[in-house]
C-alpha cells in the first residue's frame, strides 16, 4: 500500500484495495450507491465469469479494472460465487455516516465496512438456497490415534473423530462421535457444503477428506480459532437456550472441540452478527441405521449415481410430502433411518392412522400447504434478520399449527371416547397422535399471531413491494445503459437521477408523497395512531394552503413540493394568468421561472412541508418501534416456534408415507428386534417405477432368512434381476426403519444396525484407485465392521480381476461374513465355483434367475428367484441385445464353443480334479 504521502487511490478503490489484502481468499464486492463492484485484478478474472462488462477508471495511479451489478441482484451473483464456482465472497457495504463525523472523514457521506463473508456452508436466507436440502456445514475433529490400536492398519480406522455441523439457514445444530472408518458414509450421509479442518490437521486425514469431498464438489477450508475451548457453556450466547449442565457431559471431547470451531468459524464469517442457534443434539450411533457411503451412493438414496440428479433415486420415489421443512426431513430420515424399536414403531403407527383416516389426512395436508418454511424464517430472525412479509407468513403459519392441533385434538377425543377410553380411565390407552400432541406450544406464539394480525397492514405492504418492484426496475434499466468507465463516486448519483427523471412528472410525484405506503395499521399503538392523526391535520394544513394560495395567485396548477435538491418550494406548471405582484406581499423568494413555470420558496409552506416531513419521520420510527418489538416476540417464541415445527414436519412425513402407502399398495412392516428376513412380494421402489413408465411389470420376490439361511449366493444370467433383487432388499430395510411402509405384501424385518453394500457404483479412477482397489477397500470396510446385525448386499465381489483371484477374493469375503461377521448376507456372483465351493455351509443357500428360450431362439429372462444355481451367464444374448456386431458375436460364440469343449475334455480326464474341495472343514 503507499504511504500516507504517496498519491493514493479514489477513497473507494483505496479503500477496496485494502480489504482486498485483509479478506485476502474471497472475491470482495463493494457497495457503492445501488451498485456491487468488484476493483483491481478481481474485476478482470471474474467479470467474464460472472458476464459482467469490465470497465477501466482512471486514476492518478493508471487505470482501474472494475465491473459492476445492481445491488439486487446480489443474490444472483453470489450464487454464481458461492455455489457454482465454490467462492469466499466478502461483502463491503456501505453506511450513511452522520454529519458530525462528516468532517473528520473528509467529506465523505459514505463509510464502508465488509459485514459478511460469504462462503458455501455459511449461506443464511439466500434466495437460491435449495429449500428441499439442508445446507450444513460440517466440523471434523481428530482425536489422537488410540495407542493401542492393534488393527495394523495405516489409516487407523478405530481414530475417533468428533463431529459438529450446522445449517445457518435453519438453526440445526447437531453433533457425533464416529470412527475413522465411518468418516466416508459420515460425510456422504451429511452432504455438507463445505467442511472446516483445524489448520493443524494431519496430512493423511486431510487428503482422505479431500478425496471424499473432491468427488462431491464441495469446499474444504482450513480454520484456526482465534480462542480456546474451555467449556461448552461459553456457546450459549450463541444459543437460543443454554446447553444444559447434564447434556455437557454426554458430548465427547472430539463433538466439543469440533462445535467450538464451528461456532468460532461461523463468527469470523458473519463479521460478529448475533447468532441464535438450537443447542446442539447429539446423534449417537446406536440409534441410527448407519448407511456406508456406497450404499448411500449406490443405493441412490438421494441422488441417482450416473448424473447427482434427485430423479430416480428414493428420495424421489417416495417423496410425497408437501413442505419444504418436511421433504428437509425425510431427506434426512431416509440417510439416517432409526435404529430404535420404538422410534419406528411410533412413526409406523402415525402413518397407520393417516391411512385409516382418509379425511384426516386430506385436512392435515390442507393444513400443511398453507404453511411457509417456518424453520428457515424463524432462524432469520434468531440471526436479527426477517422482514415484515416473514413476520405475516409465520403469524399464517401459527394458525395453521393451531389449527392442526385443534384438529388431531378433536380426532383424539372422537376415538378415546369411542373407544371407551379417557384420561380419568387410568389406563395407559395413548393414541398416536397424542404424543405429537403433547410437543405442541402454542399459547405464546398464538399471542404473537395476534400482535402480528392488529399490528401490519397487508395492503400496505403490497403497495410498498410495488413500488419497490418499480424502483428496481428503473434501476435496471439504468444498469443497462451505465458505461462503466465512470467513476464509482459518479455512479452514486446515477440512482439519484433516475428518481428525478421518474419524478418529473410533478402530478405523479405529489402523489406518491402523499400515497407513501405505511406497514402498519394505525391502531398498531396508541403513538402510531397519535401521529397520524398529526399528519392528516398537517396535510389538510397543506391542502388549506395550496387551495389559498391558488386563488390568491390566480394559479390552478400551483402545487407544494418537497424535493432533494431545492428542499420545499411552490410551483406553478402553467404561469397563465399568475399574479406576480401578490408574491412580493407574500415575502416569496423566487427559484426558477421559464415561459410558463415559476418556482418559489414561501415560509409558510417552508414551515408546514418541515412539519410534515417530520410527522411522517416520527411514524417511520413508530413504525420501526413497534417491528422490533414484533420481532422481540418471535425471539421469546424461538424455541415453540421451532418445536411447532418439528411436529408439523413429522406429521408431514407420516401423512406422507400414508398417501405413498396407499397409492403404490405397500404394506406395513413388522419390525422386531430379532435378526431375521421375511420379505415377501418384494419390489424394488425405484426399477419398479421405472419399468412401468416403459409399460413393462415388475417381478416381485421373496427373500426369508431365518435360523435356517442366514446367507443367499444368487447366480443367474446377465440382466436376470440380481442386483436389483439385492438391492430392493436393502432399500425394502432402509424404508421400514425409515418408519415408511414397504413394497411388499408382507415384510418382517429384525432391526439392522448397519446396512453395507458393495455394488460398484463407484469406480473412482481419478482417485488413483484402480477399479479393483476401490472394490477391495469397500469390501474390507464391510468385513471389518459388519456386526451380526447388520445386512450385506454383495455383488460380483471379485470381478475386477481374473476369475481365479475373483473367485479366491469372493470366496474370502463370504467366508469372512459366514463364519465372522455373522450378518444377513446377500451375494451375487458370477463365479458358479463358489456355489460348490460352499455346498456345506447350513446356513447358505443358493438361489437363481433364469432364461426362458423356446426353440425359434427367443429368449425372455425370468426375473422371479428360484433355489439353486444358474450356471449360464448368457452374456452372449445381452451382447446381441446391445447391439454387438453380428461379426464380433460370431468370434465370441466361437470361443465360447472352445472354451466349453476343453472343459468337457478336462471333465473326462478326471472328474475328481476338477470339483473343488469343500472348505468349510479348512475354515473351522
Ligand atoms: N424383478 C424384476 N422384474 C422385472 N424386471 C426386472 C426385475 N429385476 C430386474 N429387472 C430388469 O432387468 C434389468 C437388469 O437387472 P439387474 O441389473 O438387476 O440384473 P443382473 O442380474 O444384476 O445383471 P448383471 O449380472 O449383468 O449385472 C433391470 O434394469 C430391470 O430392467
Amino acid at each position: 500500500m503507499p504511504g500516507d504521502d504517496e498519491p493514493q487511490y479514489p477513497t473507494v478503490l483505496q479503500g477496496a484495495k485494502q480489504n482486498m489484502a485483509k479478506f485476502d481468499n474471497c472475491v470482495l464486492l463493494t457497495r457503492v450507491g445501488n451498485f456491487y463492484e468488484l476493483y483491481f485484478e478481481q474485476a478482470e478474472e471474474y467479470g467474464p465469469l460472472l458476464s459482467l462488462k469490465v470497465g477501466y477508471k482512471q486514476t492518478k495511479l493508471g487505470p482501474v479494472p472494475m465491473a459492476g451489478f445492481p445491488f439486487f441482484q446480489l443474490d444472483r451473483f453470489l450464487k454464481t460465487l458461492v455455489q457454482d464456482l465454490n467462492r469466499y465472497v466478502a461483502i463491503c457495504d456501505e453506511f450513511l455516516i452522520n454529519v458530525s463525523s462528516k468532517v473528520k472523514s473528509g467529506g465523505l457521506k459514505h463509510d464502508r465496512r465488509v459485514t459478511r463473508v460469504v462462503t458455501p456452508g455459511t449461506l443464511i436466507d439466500e434466495k437460491f438456497l435449495d429449500p428441499y436440502e439442508n445446507n450444513f456445514l460440517l466440523s471434523l475433529q481428530p482425536l489422537p490415534p488410540v495407542a493401542n490400536d492393534s488393527s495394523g492398519d495405516v489409516r487407523g480406522p478405530e481414530q475417533s473423530i468428533g463431529l459438529a455441523w450446522l445449517d445457518l439457514s435453519t438453526g440445526d445444530f447437531l453433533t457425533q462421535s464416529i470412527n475413522r472408518g465411518a468418516l466416508p458414509s459420515a460425510i456422504t450421509r451429511i452432504a455438507p457444503r463445505e467442511i472446516i479442518l483445524p489448520a493443524d490437521i494431519s496430512a493423511d486425514i486431510k487428503n482422505e477428506v479431500q478425496e471424499i469431498v473432491g468427488y462431491d464438489h464441495r469446499l474444504l477450508t482450513l480454520h484456526q480459532e482465534t480462542s480456546h475451548f474451555v467449556s461448552m457453556s461459553e456457546w450459549s450466547t450463541m444459543l437460543e437456550s443454554p446447553v444444559d449442565q447434564d447434556a455437557d457431559s454426554a458430548f465427547s471431547t472430539g463433538e466439543k472441540q469440533a462445535g467450538h470451531r464451528l461456532l468460532d468459524y461461523v463468527q469470523h464469517r458473519l463479521q460478529g452478527l448475533e447468532l441464535r442457534l438450537q443447542p446442539p443434539r447429539q446423534r449417537e450411533l446406536h440409534q441410527i441405521l448407519s448407511i456406508d457411503r456406497s450404499s448411500l451412493r449406490g443405493l441412490e438414496i438421494l441422488e441417482t449415481a450416473r448424473d447427482g440428479l434427485g430423479r430416480g433415486s428414493l428420495f424421489h420415489a417416495v417423496k410425497r410430502t408437501v413442505t419444504k421443512s418436511g421433504s428437509r426431513l425425510l431427506r434426512d430420515r431416509l440417510s439416517s433411518p432409526s435404529a430404535s424399536l420404538e422410534e419406528i414403531n411410533d412413526r409406523l403407527e402415525l402413518v397407520s392412522t393417516f391411512l385409516e383416516s382418509e379425511d384426516l389426512k386430506d385436512s392435515l395436508i390442507f393444513r400443511l400447504r398453507r404453511t411457509y418454511d417456518v424453520q428457515r424464517i424463524v432462524q432469520k430472525f434468531a440471526l436479527n434478520k426477517g422482514d415484515a412479509d416473514d413476520i405475516l407468513s409465520l403469524a399464517s403459519a401459527i394458525t395453521e399449527t393451531v389449527a392442526t392441533r385443534d384438529l388431531l385434538r378433536a380426532v383424539v377425543t372422537l376415538s378415546s371416547n369411542a373407544s371407551g377410553h379417557n384420561s380419568e380411565s387410568g389406563t395407559s390407552w395413548e393414541h398416536p397422535l397424542e404424543r405429537l400432541l403433547q410437543r405442541f406450544d402454542l399459547e405464546g406464539p398464538s399471542h404473537l399471531r395476534d400482535r402480528v394480525a392488529s399490528a401490519i397492514d397487508e395492503e400496505g405492504l403490497l403497495q410498498k413491494h410495488r413500488l419497490e418492484e418499480d424502483e428496481a426496475a428503473s434501476v435496471a434499466a439504468l444498469a443497462h445503459e451505465v458505461v462503466l468507465q465512470s467513476a464509482p463516486e459518479d455512479l452514486q448519483s446515477l440512482p439519484k437521477a433516475v428518481r428525478s427523471s421518474r419524478k418529473s412528472d410533478d402530478q405523479k410525484k405529489d402523489e406518491i408523497e402523499l400515497t407513501e405506503p405505511w406497514i402498519m395499521r394505525r391502531e398498531a399503538s396508541d403513538t402510531l395512531l397519535r401521529l397520524h392523526e398529526e399528519l392528516s391535520n398537517l396535510e389538510a394544513e397543506k391542502v388549506a394552503l395550496a387551495e389559498s394560495l391558488r386563488r390568491d395567485l390566480k394559479a390552478p396548477t400551483l402545487m407544494l413540493k418537497s424535493t432533494p435538491g431545492l428542499g420545499y418550494i411552490c410551483h406553478i406548471r402553467s404561469a397563465t394568468g399568475f399574479k406576480k405582484d401578490k408574491l412580493e406581499s407574500l415575502h416569496a423568494k423566487m427559484v426558477s421561472s421559464s415561459k410558463s413555470t415559476r418556482s418559489f420558496y414561501l415560509t409558510d409552506w417552508t414551515r408546514l412541508g418541515r412539519r410534515i416531513d417530520q410527522a411522517m419521520l416520527n411514524i417511520r420510527d413508530e413504525e420501526k418501534r413497534i417491528f422490533a418489538a414484533l420481532r422481540e416476540l418471535v425471539i421469546q417464541n424461538l424455541v415453540k416456534l421451532r418445536r411447532n415445527a418439528s411436529v408439523m414436519d413429522e406429521l408431514d412425513v407420516a401423512s406422507a408415507f400414508a398417501t405413498l402407502a396407499k397409492e403404490q399398495s405397500w404394506v406395513r412392516p413388522l419390525v422386531n428386534n430379532g435378526t431375521e428376513h421375511r420379505i415377501i412380494g418384494g419390489r424394488h421402489p425405484t426399477v419398479k417405477l421405472g419399468l412401468e413408465e416403459q409399460g413393462r411389470s415388475f417381478v416381485s420376490n421373496n427373500l426369508v432368512l431365518d435360523q435356517n439361511e442366514r446367507v443367499w449366493l444368487v447366480t443367474g444370467p446377465n440382466m436376470g434381476g440380481k442386483s436389483t433383487f439385492l438391492r430392493q432388499n436393502a432399500l425394502i430395510t432402509i424404508l421400514a426403519q425409515t418408519g415408511s411402509y414397504v413394497p411388499a405384501t408382507y415384510a418382517e424385518i429384525g432391526l439392522v444396525d448397519q446396512i453395507f453394500s458393495r455394488i460398484g457404483a463407484a469406480d473412482d479412477l481419478f482417485r488413483d484407485q484402480s477399479t479393483f482397489m476401490v472394490e477391495m477397500l469397500e469390501t474390507a470396510a464391510i468385513l471389518k465392521q459388519a456386526t451380526s446385525r447388520s445386512f450385506v448386499i454383495m455383488d460380483e465381489v471379485g470381478r475386477g480381476t481374473t476369475p481365479e483371484d475373483g473367485t479366491a477374493v469372493g470366496y474370502a469375503s463370504l467366508h469372512h461374513l459366514y463364519y465372522t461377521n455373522r450378518c444377513r448376507t446377500l451375494f451375487a456372483t458370477h463365479f458358479h465355483a463358489l456355489a460348490d465351493m460352499t455346498r456345506d455351509w447350513p446356513l447358505l443357500a443358493c438361489y437363481c434367475t433364469d432364461v426362458l428360450e423356446d426353440e425359434r431362439g427367443s429368449f425372455a429372462f425370468v426375473h422371479r428367484l428360484k433355489k439353486g444355481i444358474n450356471r449360464q451367464s448368457h452374456a452372449l444374448k445381452v451382447a446381441k441385445l446391445a447391439g454387438l456386431p453380428p461379426t464380433a458375436l460370431k468370434v465370441a460364440e466361437s470361443v465360447l464353443q472352445h472354451i466349453s469343449e476343453k472343459k468337457s475334455a478336462s471333465l473326462t480326464q478326471g472328474s475328481a480334479e476338477a470339483r473343488p474341495p469343500s472348505m468349510s472343514a479348512a475354515a473351522g
